[in-house]
């Protein structure tokens, strides 16, 4: 898959960091640190592009470490990294703690996923097929 890096000497390509990791680590690219105060929300750089083939997309998934210790979140998760999009791939983070984080150049600060996806055709009908779920969600089968 293609890739490329702007400000190189900050870090390498994203990596797995367990064999069967499913998500790729993205780090914050910065020139200087970042403060997220809580309820704020940033676009933090990750110096990275990236060219999809058509037909896959990329997640930017939180990682579960720094939301569970720290409140931090991606606030669209997943972000969805289109396979025709060229520009630079960017986190949007939250802090939904109480207290000021401070996200440091290099830091791993999200997780992006790369999945096959399908595209559909619509075919326009008056009438859906029958099936016994009908329209009931939200909770219709019970809490237990
Ligand atoms: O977390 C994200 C989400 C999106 N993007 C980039 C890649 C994606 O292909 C593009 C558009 O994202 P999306 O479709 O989610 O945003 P939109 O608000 O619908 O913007 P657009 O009108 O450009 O599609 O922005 C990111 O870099 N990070
Ligand atoms: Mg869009």
């Amino acid at each position: 898959m293609k890739i490329k890096v702007i400000n190189k000497g900050h870090h390498s390509l994203p990596e797995y960091q367990t064999v069967a990791s499913a998500g790729l680590d993205l780090r914050a690219v910065l020139n200087e640190s970042i403060i997220l105060n809580p309820l704020e929300r940033k676009l933090i750089p990750t110096g990275l592009f990236i060219e999809l083939p058509v037909g896959y997309e990329a997640q930017v998934r939180p990682r579960s470490g720094l939301a569970f210790k720290y409140g931090l979140t991606v606030l669209n998760s997943p972000g969805t990294i289109d396979a025709d999009y060229r520009g630079e791939v960017k986190v949007l983070l939250v802090n939904l703690s109480n207290e000021p984080f401070e996200i440091k150049d290099g830091e791993r600060v999200a997780q992006m996923v790369v999945a096959k996806h399908e595209q559909v055709e619509w075919e326009a009908v008056d009438e859906l097929s029958d099936t016994d779920r009908g329209a009931g969600g939200y909770g219709s089968t019970g809490k237990k």
